[in-house]
């Protein structure tokens, strides 16, 4: 199924600490926004991207575009104040198609295989999430003190691209909106409406660059593709 992408990359990256937006740090000589950008780029079924931007770091990033010839950043969206504003934004771009796939800019190791997978469940579930099963054990916390040790067996690490029908996120973001409720990533929000959402099972190396030390991973599983 084809699909339209709403790529974020209007954050700070205040825990990235790099005194700029972490979407420009360079991995491997390459930008982490064009790593991102290429793999939709390359996939035949992404019928067009909205890049969602801090207005501030538009035309820095329109070079990029040209510069690593990324075609298909269809319409830019301003960035929010939190995640959420800025996925509406980018929502409010949309061409209309029938599904939209949205992800983090910050996450440049997604598969293509991923992307046909998800976009496929959200014809079929109307949301589908990529996600992995939680290693760690997980304690539930007062303050330092352990109140509770949390079953693993049911958690799931949660990742994007989040792939939707298109009315179903829409009405989502709109109700979300309206009642001030602000979720961490989109399928919160479809949850919320007690809508179902499919997990499927993701890769571990699907990382968020988050904070400093993600790069280190970052680089190793660069070599690692390399490699392949
Ligand atoms: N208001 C925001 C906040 C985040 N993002 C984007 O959403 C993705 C995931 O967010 P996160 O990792 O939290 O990025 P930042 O907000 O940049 O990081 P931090 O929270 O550390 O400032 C990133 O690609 C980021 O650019 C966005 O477009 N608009
Ligand atoms: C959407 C997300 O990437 C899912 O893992 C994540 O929730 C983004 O925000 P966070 O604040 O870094 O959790």
């Amino acid at each position: 199924m084809n699909y339209e992408a709403i790529v974020l990359a209007a954050g700070q990256g205040k825990r990235m600490n790099a005194g700029m937006n972490k979407q420009f740090i360079k991995l491997g000589g390459e930008p982490l926004i064009v790593r991102t950008l290429k793999v939709f780029e390359g996939d035949e079924r992404c019928t067009g991207i909205v890049l969602v931007v801090n207005p501030a770091e538009r035309s820095r990033i329109e070079q990029l575009l040209e510069r690593y010839c990324i075609r298909k950043v269809a319409a830019f969206a301003n960035g929010g104040e939190e995640r959420q504003h800025s996925v509406y934004n980018g929502l409010q771009a949309l061409k209309g198609g029938e599904i939209v796939l949205i992800h983090d800019g910050a996450r440049p190791f997604v598969r293509v295989r991923h992307l046909h997978e998800l976009a496929d469940a959200a014809v079929q579930y109307g949301a589908a999430v990529p996600a992995v099963r939680v290693k760690d054990t997980i304690k539930k916390a007062d303050g330092l003190f352990v109140e509770q040790t949390i079953d693993r067996s049911s958690l799931w690490a949660v990742q994007t691209p989040q792939a939707f029908r298109l009315s179903l996120i829409m009405e989502a973001h709109e109700e979300a909106k309206k009642a001030g409720c602000l979720g961490t990533d989109d399928a919160s929000l479809v949850e919320r409406l007690g809508k179902p959402v499919k997990i499927l099972e993701g890769d571990y190396r699907n990382i968020k660059l988050t904070t400093p030390e993600d790069l280190l991973f970052a680089e190793a599983i660069l070599a690692s593709r390399i490699a392949e």
